[in-house]
């Protein structure tokens, strides 16, 4: 099984990038997602409460008032990845599981923080979403709640995005439209795919 590891960061169009490769029939699990799971999860709230007091309304985490916490004290970061990440990775296996019990011949993970925690290591393939700055400025500006304050403190923590483009076996240029951007991933998957059967001949030989 290939796993390929979808990163970029915010606003570079991860989530519309990996929605392609679900059109195309790949299985895709996707980090932010998990993390938005989990924070409706009642023991996962509570120990949020614990660590972040005020940041649970109604049961359920609250990621502005979350949002807020880090922005006054970002050094919280850390203290909130302590507590999600194994969470996260703890699904991310028992997705590679199922996939791999299912004989799926590509899966995709979706993780915002590939190269930030390591997880090279845990695929074959890295694609990284990208796009000029002034698009992804763009494009997070105009989501509701967003600031500047919010989006500079977002990418201190991530690795800049010409780093990851020089990390990427594959990059996805979503700056070009919806069209361009599924003309990329198809050619990304026949590209695989005629790698897999060359190496499965060989394998075979
Ligand atoms: C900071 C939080 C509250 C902001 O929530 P919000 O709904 O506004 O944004 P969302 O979750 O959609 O994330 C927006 C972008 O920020 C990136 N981001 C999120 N957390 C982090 C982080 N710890 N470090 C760097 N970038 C991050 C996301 O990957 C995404 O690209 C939320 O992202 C969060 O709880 N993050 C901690 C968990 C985490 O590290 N998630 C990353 C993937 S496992
Ligand atoms: N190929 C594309 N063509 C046109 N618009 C795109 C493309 N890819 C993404 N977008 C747009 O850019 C915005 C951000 O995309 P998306 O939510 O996929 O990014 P993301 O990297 O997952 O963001 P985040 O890091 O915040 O989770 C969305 O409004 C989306 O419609």
């Amino acid at each position: 099984m290939i796993v390929i590891g979808l990163t970029g960061s915010i606003g570079m169009g991860k989530t519309t990038t990996a929605g392609l490769f679900s059109e195309e029939g790949i299985p895709v699990h996707d980090a932010d997602q998990v993390v938005h799971d989990l924070y409706r999860d009642k023991a996962v709230a509570q120990a949020i409460e614990l660590a972040f007091p005020g940041s649970v309304i109604g049961g359920e985490v609250d990621r502005r008032k979350l949002s807020e916490n880090l922005a006054k004290n970002p050094a919280n970061f850390k203290k909130l990845e302590a507590i999600v990440h194994p969470l996260v990775h703890e699904r991310e296996r028992v997705f590679l599981d199922e996939q791999k019990h299912a004989s799926q011949p590509i899966v995709l993970l979706d993780i915002p923080l590939l190269f930030e925690t390591g997880g090279q290591q845990r695929v074959d393939v890295i694609v990284v979403a990208s796009c000029a700055e002034d698009i992804q400025r763009q494009r997070v500006l105009s989501r509701p709640g967003m600031t500047q304050e919010k989006l500079d403190l977002i990418l201190s923590r991530q690795l800049p995005d010409a780093e990851k483009r020089a990390h990427a076996d594959f990059v996805v240029d979503t700056g070009l439209g919806i069209d361009d951007a599924r003309r990329q991933v198809k050619t990304i998957l026949e590209t695989l795919r005629a790698r897999s059967s060359r190496s499965g001949k060989t394998d075979n030989a």
